[in-house]
């Protein structure tokens, strides 16, 4: 698990590093343009000429510094700073003085094509406004130059709240960030521009970061599932009940139902048309079948509720919803059409035994009625809204997948491809999550899971059939790559490891 920022959240970091832990703030920077500095070693050839080129702010001053450390390491380097040296920052001046006292004066008007390596310090997480002037010239001309780019912290001109493009953005092919992730290195299109991004550590603690940071992302598998127990049975691992499918749509409800089997769930059944039933009793003959008759005996049966895939949004969806959000006393995962349903007859929710909405952007605008570039502009903002309008866990489904719930840390994801983005994914993605809280997961949990684990199944499905090729099968066939436990042994005092 790592943290993830937004530039004020940074800035407060910052501030309690320096100036209630103590650790000076040219110390802080030192380790900053050290990082930077290995990291432009890494990607220059021997003799090849780095140019740095320096904002007035403190990300300038990481660039400065990392020049020194590039000529202290013998690297042909020359540095230039852009903006009104009268405004600069403190550190910037001292870290310009340090290189003059050295006799390295800052070059003047370099062609950016003589050099095989650039690296920008212009503006981090100061960014507070459009890119214009002299800073918009600069940063055309680091990409018409075609050169390699280290970005210091992230790429200027992306915005560090949003990934928004701030009028211009230099595009890199590595990012050096300190201490914690910020929102724009994982949201798009920020997250285009930073190339591979490298996070160092340069002093600021743990519990500091923990502190001010209002996200967190995932970037490994392990631990992530609910135990297995040797003395168990299918009860142990949750019975849960899916509302899906109408008679078109009878795919929805295989994909969901198989997802949430393959993740581990004890027991499915699945409520669906009558036309569903010999469909989905020979493509999954696992689940149980029933009628839209059956659903209060169900209710009661069940430990975990998913309600919407493949549905429809009509007056039948909207009388079993009503039904679902009275009667029901489990947990509820709300996707597809029953999202649809919530937005077109404008329900309110307030169901006390835990929802989890899974929205992709459309959905999202319609649930907040909203025009849906609204919900791009900040999908972070409209994840909480989901959240706190319908008393519910967000899931807001896009390119990088928000988890937003009030008053928890907000999770950004990192893993899956554009592979996914095609019938079916969001299907599976509900199988998965309802599988997680049906075996008794906490559900902002599996909520999390659901999405990092969905995302990796991708991933490995592209691996195998590429980006074109992939359908929402393939990521069901690869969940059992992502969930761990192959090499576990069958009886207990058995265990390999
Ligand atoms: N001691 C510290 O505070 C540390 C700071 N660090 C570095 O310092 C950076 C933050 O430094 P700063 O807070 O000085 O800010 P930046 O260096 O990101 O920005 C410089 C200044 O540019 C101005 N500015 C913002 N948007 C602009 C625009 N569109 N056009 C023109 N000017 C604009 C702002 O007034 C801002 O102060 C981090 O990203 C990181 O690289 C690291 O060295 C770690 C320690
Ligand atoms: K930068």
């Amino acid at each position: 698990m790592k943290y993830v920022l937004k530039n004020q959240e940074m800035q407060d970091t910052d501030y309690e590093t320096i100036h209630q832990i103590g650790i000076p703030g040219l110390v802080l920077m030192e380790r900053a343009s050290k990082a930077v500095a290995d990291c432009a070693m890494r990607h220059v050839r021997e003799n090849g000429r780095i140019l740095v080129i320096a904002g007035i702010g403190n990300n300038g001053g990481d660039a400065l510094a990392a020049a020194r450390i590039l000529l202290e390491e013998d690297n042909r380097t020359d540095y230039m700073v852009v903006g009104n040296l009268e405004k600069a920052s403190e550190d910037l001046k001292l870290q310009m003085q340090i290189l003059q006292n050295l006799g390295y004066e800052p070059a003047e008007d370099p062609d950016f094509k003589n050099y095989d390596l650039l690296v920008e310090g212009i503006f981090g997480v100061g960014l507070s406004r459009e890119v214009g002037g002299v800073y918009r010239d600069v940063i055309e001309r680091i990409n018409q130059s075609e050169r390699p780019v280290i970005a210091v912290d992230i790429p200027s001109g992306i915005s560090g709240n949003t990934g928004k493009v701030m009028g211009c953005a230099v595009k890199a092919v590595e990012t050096v960030t300190f201490g914690g992730y910020k929102r724009g290195h994982l949201l798009y299109p920020g997250r285009e521009y930073c190339g591979k991004v490298t996070l160092e550590k340069i002093g600021f603690h743990d519990q500091t970061i923990e502190k001010y940071a209002s996200g967190f992302t995932l970037e490994e598998p392990e631990g992530l599932m609910p135990p297995r127990l040797s003395y168990s049975n299918k009860g142990t691992y949750g019975k849960i009940l899916m509302i899906t499918g109408n008679e078109t749509m009878s795919g929805a409800a295989a994909f969901a139902g198989e997802a949430a089997l393959r993740m581990g769930a004890g027991l499915v059944k699945i409520l669906s048309d009558a036309s569903n039933r010999p469909i989905l009793q020979s493509r999954l003959p696992e689940i149980l079948f029933g009628e839209r008759g059956d659903l209060e005996k169900s209710l009661d049966w069940c430990d975990c509720i998913l309600f919407g895939p493949g549905l429809g949004a009509g007056d039948e969806t909207k009388e079993m919803l009503e039904y679902v959000l009275k009667h029901g006393t489990k947990p509820l995962i709300l996707d597809a059409d029953g999202l649809n349903t919530i937005s077109r007859y404008q329900m309110e929710i307030d169901y006390p035994y835990g929802v989890i909405m899974t929205p992709h952007l459309m959905e999202g605008a319609r649930l907040l009625s909203k025009e849906i570039d609204e919900v791009k502009a900040d999908i972070c903002q409209a994840a909480e809204e989901i959240a706190s309008r319908y008393h519910a866990i967000a899931v807001l489904k896009d390119a990088a997948t928000i988890v937003a719930k009030n008053r928890d840390k907000l999770y950004i994801n990192q893993s899956g491809n554009h592979g996914m983005a095609s019938g079916g994914s969001g299907d599976v993605l509900a199988g998965m999550i309802t599988g997680l809280a049906g075996t008794g997961c906490d559900l902002y949990d599996a909520a999390v899971r659901g999405v990092y684990l969905h995302g990796l199944a991708g991933d490995a499905a592209m691996r195998e059939k590429g980006p074109y090729s992939m359908i929402a099968s393939d990521i069901l066939h690869h969940i059992k790559d992502v969930t761990g436990g192959k090499n576990e042994s069958i009886l207990p005092g058995e265990c390999s490891h």
